[in-house]
């Protein structure tokens, strides 16, 4: 579904992403973890061409290149995406926000209803008529979800979905992830939460300094405390 092979990516001439290669298969959630500042976002930016200029390497969405593909027919051609800031608009209400995104006609493709997503998520029905900008972070992150499932995405790209959010809040954001991911919808997530990926992840790639240095099962992560060492504590 994904391939993104020797990725390279500038913000203006700083080069952060100096070798990124990945693979996410049809209906696989894969997670990307490493420390603050290694290209997790980055990696994601590149995909959806979000403020990065992608400067080398390749990424291949559904058999086709992404190279020159403009941001919102990146999305049209099924990447959704839910970016760290939540980005939703403040002053429309749930219901509203979830207008914003045009029908697509993709026969191919799982199609989403406003009814589905408060299925998923009951409290923006209880609150639809809500400004978006007075909800709660946890409420704004499952906005920013619902309104990217009316996407009809093939692949969901998800940046720390549960940054900042309160215990309680952040495990209803996973149980949703994991409710997805029985739906087959590919994902890529950055997290940083060891037990959202035992509960979400197929696959994980670590990320450090710009580079994939490590890919594995879940399973396989757990099992190397070196990586965990090397790669993830703060040095
Ligand atoms: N808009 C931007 N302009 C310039 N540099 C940026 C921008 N966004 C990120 N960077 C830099 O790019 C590098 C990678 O950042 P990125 O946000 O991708 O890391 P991350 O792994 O997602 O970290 P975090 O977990 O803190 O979000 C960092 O050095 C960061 O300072």
């Amino acid at each position: 579904m994904l391939r993104i092979s020797d990725l390279h990516a500038a913000y203006d001439k700083a080069e952060v992403l100096q070798g990124i290669d990945l693979e996410v298969g049809p209906g696989e959630v894969i997670c990307l973890i490493g420390r603050n500042g290694v290209g997790k976002s980055s990696t994601m930016k590149s995909i959806v061409r979000d403020q990065i200029v992608v400067t080398g390497g390749e990424i291949v969405f559904d058999g086709q290149s992404l190279a020159g593909v403009r941001p919102h027919d990146v999305i049209r051609r099924g990447v959704g995406y839910v970016p760290e800031d939540r980005r939703v608009f403040a002053s429309l209400s749930v219901l509203e926000n979830l207008k914003v995104p045009r029908p697509v006609a993709a026969p191919d493709r799982r199609r989403w209803t406003v009814d589905e997503v408060f299925r998923l998520f009951p409290q923006l029905h209880d609150y639809r008529h809500r400004s978006a900008g007075v909800m709660s972070g946890g409420e704004q992150q499952m906005l920013s979800i619902a309104r990217s499932l009316l996407t009809c995405p093939k692949l969901l790209l998800l940046d720390e979905p549960h940054e900042g959010l309160a215990p309680k809040i952040a495990e209803e954001v996973v149980d949703a992830i994991v409710a997805l991911k029985r739906e087959g919808v590919s994902m890529i997530v950055s997290e940083q939460a060891l037990n959202t990926i035992r509960r979400c992840a197929d696959r994980v790639y670590v990320i450090d300094r710009g580079m994939t240095v490590w890919n594995g099962s879940v399973d396989g992560f757990y099992a190397d405390p070196e990586i965990t060492r090397k790669f993830l504590m703060v040095q």
